[in-house]
């Protein structure tokens, strides 16, 4: 299986499933800057960006909404003066799948490409 910053989100339906116990292993190695962490039941993967100001922050934050848009999937984003939170799960199956790990991986790469 290619690695998850080569991979393009599927698109997901309510019927879709859950990413598995096994599969969470293989694939959190991939995107280890990432907290697993449940909000309101739901399972999502979260980390928090650091930049020198604020006009950093919502730059880095546009070009994730634009990722966003260009793969159908949609994260929660905080902005901050200096810091940008960004989680990924699942609406429609309220929990996490294959697509939220490759937009997390996704999202890394543009920090590096920043
Ligand atoms: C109609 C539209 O494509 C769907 O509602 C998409 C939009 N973006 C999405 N983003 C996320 N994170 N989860 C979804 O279930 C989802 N569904």
């Amino acid at each position: 299986m290619s690695r998850l910053t080569e991979q393009h989100c599927e698109a997901c339906r309510a019927d879709a499933p859950r990413v598995t116990e096994a599969e969470r292993e293989q694939l959190l190695p991939q995107i280890p800057e990432w907290t697993l962490t449940r909000i309101e039941g739901v399972e999502q993967l979260l980390r928090c960006f650091h930049f020198p100001d604020f006009a950093r922050a919502m730059d880095f934050a546009n070009r994730v909404g634009e990722l966003a848009e260009a793969q159908g999937h949609h994260p929660a984003i905080l902005v901050e003066w200096g810091r940008v939170t960004v989680r990924w799960w699942t609406h429609k199956i309220h929990g996490l799948h294959r697509n939220d790990f490759v937009m997390a991986a996704r999202t890394d790469q543009l920090v590096t490409s920043s």
